[in-house]
């Protein structure tokens, strides 16, 4: 229907917005500590104490692959990622702060994206 084109458009239109989103996280000079997944055998501890890890390498193969069914599904990812780094890190350490800087990046470059009504 002319309805179910127009929504799948939408659907397009969202998903493009989330890949050039997590393009600019990665650029972002504080993304260093969430390209890749949390290295456990650095950090032994981490796999008991984050339950469920996530790292923009991980949102990047999931936007390919299609495994988000919609912008809240991948937000929820986003804001994972950061509240596992608030869970581990101080803020005041570099990871901290990195995290704090680069979540205040990503939810301004989601309102760009979608500005709340
Ligand atoms: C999200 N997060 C990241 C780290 C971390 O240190 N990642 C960077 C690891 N090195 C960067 C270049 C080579 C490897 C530690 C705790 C944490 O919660």
């Amino acid at each position: 229907s002319k309805k179910e084109r127009a929504n799948k458009k939408k659907e397009q239109r969202d998903l493009q917005a989330c890949k050039s989103i997590v393009q600019e996280l990665e650029g972002h000079e504080d993304a260093w500590p969430f390209l890749l997944p949390v290295n456990t055998r650095q950090f032994p501890t981490y796999k008991k104490i984050i339950k469920k890890p996530m790292d923009l390498s991980v949102i990047k193969k999931k936007l390919e692959d299609n495994l988000y069914k919609s912008r809240e599904d991948y937000c929820e990812d986003l804001r994972l990622m950061f509240n596992n780094c608030e869970t581990f890190n101080e803020d005041d350490s570099p990871v901290g702060k990195a995290g704090h800087n680069l979540r205040s990046f990503f939810e301004t470059k989601w309102n760009e994206h979608f500005p709340p009504t």
